[in-house]
This record gives structure tokens, C-alpha cells and sequence, in this order.
């Protein structure tokens, strides 16, 4: 019976008495030490949805963008997509249960999902590059050897979800194999960019930052595959520095800085990958060493331009919108729907909340704003393409623009958001277009942001609605975040829990200088801008040039101080009305 082999494995992966986690926004995150005892029964449960769904199921080990101490791991369903909700509740069920009530909670789901236990199982198990993730994913082996078959190795999380969707579409989606994935994504680069006229070495050479993780380390796998029609220059490769630390997708993003060990000059591109390589995050500095973000709002308006264009030019008629969260800068919403005329849709953050949205339309194009997303086709919109590009009776600019989508589709990753993928499928749009990073950056400007972690006793005390746009508890958050927000113009803020961390995040944007003390704004630097009056009355002075300089340089750091003033005070709202613990929020 394999129930004795459980009980038997099960005592050398003890759970710590009284331990309570929750498969949260991206499955269990923690401190790597507490989750021997979870890997060991997510192989359980990853081999019973295996025999469930006859299908082959992944786990991937990895803590993504946390610090190299911390660890976690989630559960890839067969179409290669986040595990089912219902099976979510599950595997917190099995995680919690004592040592003692393991095997009964293990039974009572076998009946409750009637699984057939005589059924194969098949399982592939992936890990980042983090010192735990060896360990831990033999914990989740064991699990799995208790109760059926499997695959190790050493993945990126998007090969791993690639890998899983391959393997049950009997090879539809692609080889089943991480060679098969480098061909299938270097061939549609390749065969994209073939054509593209006077493409400059500028054009095909990019900065890499690989956060110290397993990005890194397959991307320079990849790299030979691209027959140099792509350069990388790779920092940040795992050789000395520590995983995520001052680097990666995710520092960038929330930083808005670049991120250490990378040399960069002006005007470079460059990209910064997280973890476990499915964010992504381009950037520069400018001549005068000014730090321009593109996230993930900019990398969805440039894929959705040019998706837009293509189909156009193909005479196709398919429905086009861009999933958002709550974090997407409000000016990329704001040029989405009232330029590009998309339809927007924004859900709860977690990317399987976008993924399930994106499913609704033809092509669902979704991305976080911290770079984590991908694009959808359904299957109506993969066949219409299809059919354009064998039409003998289409007109070549037709035609060409059916081949350039049907080769897109290639490239893209679409079981999950993955930094490769993405990052070629930039690339190849930047290319097809002639575009610089500065050109793309210019489409729209993002109103100034900032994002805080505040730090509470139960961050289970706040509870939203509205896609995390609302609480509706604490009493009292919401109608104060609501005050706090009318002191500034343009102005947005939210709060919520996060799902992967133990704090309460914010976000606040602002564009406007209404709300701000009087007085001096220091700059980064330490000089003092002149106060709002005296500005006005000096302009006499200086020449036209150097009026409209100092006058964008102080609305950037004014705009930027409201957002900053925003942040702050709804950050000591949060700890004030929601159970703050240590010191106040300071003022940044
Ligand atoms: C603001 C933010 O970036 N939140 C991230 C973060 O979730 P939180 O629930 O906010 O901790 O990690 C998730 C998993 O990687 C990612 O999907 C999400 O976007
Ligand atoms: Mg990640």
C-alpha cells in the first residue's frame, strides 16, 4: 500500500508542531528552513492531480524575487497554467495538517476528488538556483516517489510551466525538452527579424542583468541558439554576487534604479530579469545620467501597438484588450483606452488572476507592472491567422503580416510570463519597428509612483474589493486613503496584502504639486530649488533655455515628492488604523 511508504517517508519531512502557511499569490513563500515538511506533501499533492488529471503535472521550487533565504513552491496544472483554485484550498489543507492527521487528510481528498490511486502518475519537478532549492526539491521527490514518477532539473519557472503544456499536448506546443525550447523560441526570433533592413549593431546588442539566478545561467544557454542575431552582454551571472541582492527585475522596478554590477552608458538598453526569470524590466539612463524605467505597463502598450498594427495590416478582425492590475501606472491605462482604444480590464494582483482574464478575449495581451506577464491568442485567433497565411488568394501585405503573427505566436511563451520570451519578443518588435529605448519610452510618460511596505501585527486585518483598488476593512482605511488622496491632483492610492511577503503594500501616484508644504525641495543631490514664488519672479532673469531646464527638473521632483508625500501618508494611516507594528512609517 502506498499509504505506509507515506507515513514512513513522511517522518523524515516532520512538520513543526503549530506551523500555519498559506498557498498564497504565487503558492508557499517563506523562510526556506520551515518548508521541508511542505515540499515533501506538495509531491503528494502534485501526483495525486497528476492522477487525477492524467496528466503530467510540475512543481517548481523557487522563492522568485524574495532573498536568497527564502524559499517557496507552486503547482503548474497540465495546459501548463497555475494550479486550479480548488486544489489551492488543498494543498493549504495538506500543509497545515499535524503529523497525525496527515494521512487522513490525505484520504479524505482522495475521496472527495475520487481519484483513481491505480492511475500513472507523472510529475516534473523544477528548481532555481537558490542553495535550498536542492534540498527541498528532493523533499518534494520524495513526495512524489511515495506515490508515483518523475522529472528534475534545473529550470527556469517558465520552461518549467513550457515543459508541462508540451508534454501533455503530445509535443503540439512544442518538443518537450529545454533544447526544443530554445529552438522553437530562436527560431521564430530569427526568422522575425530575418528580414528587417539595415538592423545596426546597436539594434542587436542588449545589457542582461540576470539577478544572480537561473535566468542567467539559461539565458547564456539560449544565446548560442540566436546565431548572434541578438548579443548579450550578461551581468549579474551568479559567479560572485547574491541572488536578487541590489539587482534584478524586481529591485529595478521598485527602486527606480538600475541595479548594481551593471555598467551601463548612455542611452544603452538594457534588461533585468528576477529569479526565477518570468519578470522582466528595460531601462537607460539618459545624457545626463537620468534613469528611465520601462516596466511592464510600457512592455504591454509596445506589444499591443504593434499586435494592433499587425492585425490591421492582415484585415483581421479579433478582439484586442490588455489586462492590468491595480499597480499599473495610471497614464498607461489612461493611453490604452484613450489612444489606442483597447479594451482595459484590471483584476486582482497575481498572475493568475490576468492569465484567466486574458483567456476571454482573442488576444489577451496581460502584464504586471512589475514586468510579469505574456500574450494569449485563443484558439479562434491561432486558426484565422493560419488560415491568412495558406490563403493563396490574400494579397502579400496580408500574407506578410499573417506570417509575422504566426511567428510572434512562436515566440511567445503563452502558458506563463517569461523573461525570455519576452525579452525576444521586444527585441524583434523594437526591430520590426525601428525604434530606439528612447522612442518606445516616449509613448506616454508615467506619472510619478511609489510603492511602500508597512509592516502589521495580522495583515489578514485588510480585506479589498474592487480589484484591490478598495478596503473595506479596518474600519475607517478607506474614507482616510479617500482624504489623503483628495490633497493631490491625478492622484490614486491602494493598500492590500501582500501574498508573498508578511506586510501590507502601498502604492500611491500623483501628478500634481496641490497638498505639498511650501518651503524649500531638496534635491537628491542635496542642492535647493527655489520656492514656487520666487521661481515666478525670477524668470525675468534667466534665459528662456535655462527657465524651461530648472522648471522640468523641479515639476520631476516636485511630481515625484507628491507621489513620495502620498505613499507616506497613507503608509502611517495603514499603521495607525490597521494594527502598524515598530516604528511609524518615516517620510522618504
Ligand atoms: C506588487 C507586486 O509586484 N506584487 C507581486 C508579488 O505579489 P504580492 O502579493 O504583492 O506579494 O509577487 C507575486 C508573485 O511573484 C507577483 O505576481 C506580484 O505582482
Ligand atoms: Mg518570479
Amino acid at each position: 500500500m502506498p499509504f505506509e511508504e507515506v507515513t514512513q517517508k513522511s517522518a523524515h519531512h516532520p512538520k513543526p508542531v503549530g506551523l500555519v502557511l498559506q498557498y498564497g499569490t504565487a503558492g508557499f513563500r517563506t523562510c526556506a528552513k520551515k518548508l521541508d515538511h511542505i515540499m515533501f506533501r506538495m509531491g503528494l499533492l502534485a501526483t495525486l492531480r497528476s492522477k487525477k488529471t492524467k496528466a503530467t503535472i510540475g512543481v517548481m521550487v523557487t522563492a522568485s524575487h524574495n532573498p536568497e533565504e527564502d524559499n517557496g513552491v507552486k503547482l503548474v496544472d497540465p495546459m501548463g497554467e497555475m494550479v486550479t483554485p480548488a486544489w489551492e484550498g488543498y494543498a493549504t489543507e495538506l500543509a497545515n495538517a499535524e503529523q497525525e492527521g496527515l494521512l487522513p487528510t490525505l484520504k479524505d481528498l482522495i475521496e472527495r476528488e475520487a481519484i483513481d490511486m491505480a492511475q500513472e502518475a507523472n510529475v516534473f519537478v523544477g528548481k532555481d538556483t537558490r542553495c535550498s532549492s536542492e534540498s527541498l526539491s528532493k523533499a518534494v521527490m520524495d513526495g512524489v516517489c511515495a506515490l508515483g514518477g518523475h522529472y528534475n532539473g534545473l529550470v527556469t519557472t517558465p520552461q518549467l510551466h513550457y515543459l508541462v503544456c508540451c508534454q501533455n499536448t503530445q509535443g503540439r506546443y512544442g518538443e518537450a525538452t529545454i533544447k526544443g525550447y530554445y529552438q522553437k523560441l530562436s527560431q521564430a526570433f530569427i526568422q522575425l527579424t530575418k528580414n528587417v533592413p539595415n538592423r545596426t549593431d546597436d539594434q542587436k546588442t542588449l545589457l542582461v542583468d540576470g539577478a544572480n539566478g537561473i535566468g542567467a545561467l539559461k539565458v547564456s544557454e539560449m544565446e548560442t541558439y540566436l546565431k548572434k542575431e541578438l548579443q548579450l552582454s550578461l551581468f549579474n551571472d551568479g559567479s560572485s554576487g547574491k541572488l536578487n541582492h541590489l539587482c534584478g527585475a524586481d529591485f529595478v522596478k521598485v527602486q527606480q534604479r538600475a541595479p548594481k554590477g551593471v555598467e551601463i552608458s548612455a542611452g544603452e538598453r538594457c534588461c533585468s530579469y528576477d529569479g526565477d526569470a518570468d519578470r522582466i524590466v528595460y531601462y537607460y539612463t539618459d545624457s545626463a545620467s537620468r534613469f528611465h524605467l520601462l516596466d511592464g505597463d510600457k512592455i504591454a502598450t509596445l506589444i499591443s501597438t504593434y499586435l494592433k498594427d499587425l492585425l490591421t495590416q492582415a484585415g483581421l478582425d479579433l478582439q484586442i484588450a490588455v489586462v492590468q492590475t491595480a499597480y499599473a501606472n495610471g497614464s498607461s491605462t489612461r493611453y490604452l483606452e484613450d489612444v489606442m482604444k483597447v479594451i482595459v480590464r484590471c483584476t486582482k494582483t497575481g498572475v493568475k488572476h490576468l492569465h484567466h482574464a486574458a483567456q476571454e478575449f482573442d488576444i489577451g495581451i496581460y502584464f504586471e507592472a512589475n514586468g510579469h506577464g505574456t500574450v494569449l491568442f485563443s484558439k479562434l485567433a491561432e486558426e484565422k491567422i493560419q488560415q491568412l497565411a495558406r490563403d493563396s488568394n490574400a494579397n502579400d501585405e496580408r500574407k506578410r503580416a499573417a506570417f509575422t503573427l504566426h511567428n510572434t505566436i512562436n515566440l511567445i511563451n503563452q502558458t506563463v510570463g517569461d523573461a525570455m520570451s519576452d525579452m525576444l519578443l521586444i527585441e524583434a518588435v523594437l526591430a520590426i519597428r525601428g525604434m530606439t529605448v528612447q522612442q518606445w519610452d516616449a509613448i506616454y510618460t508615467d506619472l510619478p509612483n511609489r510603492q511602500l511596505k508597512v509592516k502589521v501585527a495580522d495583515r489578514r486585518v485588510i480585506d479589498t474589493t474592487d480589484a484591490e483598488r478598495r478596503t473595506v476593512r479596518p474600519e475607517g482605511l478607506q474614507e482616510a486613503i479617500d482624504l489623503l488622496v483628495k490633497k493631490y491632483r491625478r492622484a490614486r492610492s491602494f493598500v492590500r496584502p501582500s501574498g508573498t511577503e508578511d506586510v501590507v503594500r502601498v502604492y500611491a501616484e500623483a501628478d500634481t504639486q496641490v497638498g505639498l508644504r511650501g518651503g524649500e525641495h531638496n534635491l537628491p543631490c542635496g542642492e535647493t530649488l527655489p520656492d514656487r514664488d520666487s521661481l515666478v519672479f525670477s524668470q525675468h532673469a534667466f534665459s528662456l533655455l535655462y527657465a524651461c531646464q530648472c522648471l522640468m527638473m523641479i515639476c520631476s521632483y516636485v511630481f515625484q515628492e507628491s507621489a513620495d508625500a502620498l505613499a507616506h501618508e497613507v503608509s502611517l494611516a495603514v499603521h495607525q488604523l490597521a494594527g502598524g507594528v515598530g516604528e511609524e512609517p518615516k517620510p522618504l
